[in-house]
């Protein structure tokens, strides 16, 4: 059974790229003779055409090009209406995978609602024993109403996960959840797990977390469903200085929420649902917090505005604090994933991952062949697990994101479960500079799935152009405009960096070697019937 929805699985994507191939270079053909010769001439001799398909039980697809010259595509006619809306509509955005069994799927409902109901019953304990507790010492907690609702969007988002992706873009409970996490009550603030094991420590050695720099916080709200924010600390349009090591950069609230958009535009949902919200620091964080260490660390400046920094067990500089004006702060509104007690995931190093020291060189910065070995190691010597960091650097490459240390995965979907792609606040620090190094496992490993390669060609095109859906999806944001024109068109610029980077591999080596087929695992298998398969 399992098998056959693999190979379904397959067949979807087989039928997916042939309609784009269709789509590429059928269609143009036929639009070439319609208004003669020229228009669609894609002839120079060093134009990048798309590999076929290796393997044996792939259908042979046309050998012509299907890249557009990137030095051209842009001066091409656009077309009206919503970008954006034409780009979910196309077949590539539109595989439709088979029906999931209970193993493809990370929480059944009912373990989900029995950990709710234990949940609300634990915090209504707690609220009880401590509104005591806070009327007996004076502190002024606001009580809000909390609701138990089985049918919440949150819930909804975590019994969506599956090994395939962590949600479907066509769930509306997505975009309910994002409007949930803008406007619906907070009931309570804390420190999130890792910070509380921190206790507000650093490891001197290791400048990543220098001490004050990171702040943010788990707010839950009416019906529990539970957001981690990161407040604002930098303007939108404040570029980090050359001199700033990435490490010690901050973290930026709409780095966050741009992410979440990217990483659906390209079709990936390896990021958690982000949404933009202005947080009342007073009345959502100190008022609704239950946590002593939380509150203590609050403060009225001198222009009157409530703050708050981040804990410290050293110095606490109200340097690092970050305000209101006086109450309300932007912040990002990350949906939490499902508790580890019932959804565990694993941390696992970045093979490419950097030094967080001032002076020390990892060896992927001075082995051109690293990758060579990478791909001998466990779990990246078989299935796509390599493929699958490759399409992470070219995600962190997009948003200048060098901070990717670790990559989480649900332990339940085993090493063929997707990465997810947590943590973005250190990307769209500087707009004017592409880090060429974020690339390494691109450019080292010279492989990429046929199927991203696809996407990133769709959103070279000036009909999906990948700034102008970016500003389509992020204006939807109540924190809009989320980047600013340069960071907007910076992604363009690198997109064609990234294509540049596979033709060079392309060259070296051949389209067969580096356009790689997806779920590798499963070609040597013979092809099941498409009938079963939607392709819109
Ligand atoms: N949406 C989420 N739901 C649940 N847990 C999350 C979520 N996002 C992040 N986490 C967990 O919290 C940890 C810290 O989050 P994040 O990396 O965003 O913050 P950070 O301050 O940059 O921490 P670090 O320095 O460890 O990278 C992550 O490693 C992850 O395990
Ligand atoms: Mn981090």
């Amino acid at each position: 059974m399992m098998m056959r929805r693999d190979r379904l699985f397959l067949v979807a994507t087989l039928t997916a790229i042939f309609s784009a191939d269709l789509y590429f270079i059928l269609l143009p053909k036929l639009e070439s003779v319609r208004h003669g010769p020229g228009r669609w001439c894609s002839c120079r001799p060093d134009n990048f055409t798309i590999p076929r398909l290796g393997g044996l039980t792939t259908p042979q697809l046309s050998n012509r090009t299907s890249l557009q010259p990137v030095d051209n595509i842009m001066t091409e006619p656009v077309t009206e209406g919503s970008k954006l809306e034409k780009l979910f509509a196309h077949p590539l955005y539109n595989i439709q995978t088979p029906g999931l069994t209970p193993e493809e799927r990370l929480l059944e409902a009912k373990q989900l609602m029995e950990y709710y109901k234990r949940k609300a019953s634990r915090w209504e304990r707690h609220m009880k024993l401590y509104s005591e507790a806070a009327a007996a010492s004076n502190i002024t907690v606001s009580k809000h109403k909390v609701t138990f609702d089985s049918d919440a969007n949150w819930l909804k988002f975590h019994l969506g996960i599956n090994r395939y992706a962590l949600y479907s873009r066509d769930d509306p409970a997505i975009g309910k959840l994002l409007r949930d996490m803008q406007n619906m009550t907070v009931i309570g603030a804390d420190y999130t797990q890792d910070e509380k094991a921190l206790k507000g420590a650093c490891d001197c050695t290791q400048v990543v977390k220098p001490s004050g720099h990171h702040l943010k916080l788990a707010l839950k709200m009416q019906n529990y469903a539970k957001a981690m924010f990161k407040p604002m600390r930098q303007q939108r349009d404040e570029e980090t200085p050359e001199d700033v090591f990435y490490f010690v950069d901050f973290q930026r609230h709409n780095a966050e929420v741009a992410a979440f958009h990217l990483d659906r535009i390209l079709d990936f949902c390896r990021v958690p649902p982000v949404a933009g919200r202005l947080v009342n620091v007073t009345g959502e964080v100190l008022h609704v917090t239950y946590n002593d260490d939380l509150r203590a660390v609050f403060f009225v400046s001198p222009a009157n505005n409530t703050c708050f920094f981040a804990k410290c067990l050293y110095v606490c500089k109200t340097e690092y604090a970050v305000c209101g004006s006086p109450h309300l702060l932007e912040g990002s509104m990350a949906a939490y994933l499902p508790s580890l007690s019932i959804a565990p995931r694993i941390s696992i190093p970045n093979p490419w991952i950097r030094s967080y020291t001032f002076t020390r060189k990892e060896e992927w910065e001075v082995n051109p062949f690293f990758c060579d070995n990478v791909k001998q190691l466990y779990p990246y010597n078989s299935g796509n697990r390599l493929l699958n960091i490759i399409d992470m650097s070219i995600f962190d490459f997009l948003t200048s994101n060098m901070d990717r240390h670790h990559y989480e995965i649900f332990t339940k979907f085993g090493d063929e479960g997707f990465l997810l792609h947590l943590d973005n606040a250190r990307g769209f620090g500087k707009h004017s500079k592409d880090e060429m190094s974020i690339l390494a496992p691109l450019s080292q490993c010279c492989m990429i799935k046929r199927s991203t390669l696809l996407r990133l060609q769709l959103l070279a095109r000036p009909e999906y152009r990948l700034s102008d859906v970016m500003r389509e999806s992020l204006q939807r944001d109540l924190l809009q405009p989320i980047l600013t024109e340069p960071h907007l068109l910076a992604l363009d610029r690198r997109l064609q960096k990234v294509m540049r980077v596979v033709q060079r591999c392309v060259r070296r080596l051949g389209e067969d070697k580096v356009v790689t087929k997806d779920f590798a695992r499963y070609t040597a298998k013979p092809q099941a019937a498409t009938k079963t398969i939607k392709v819109r």
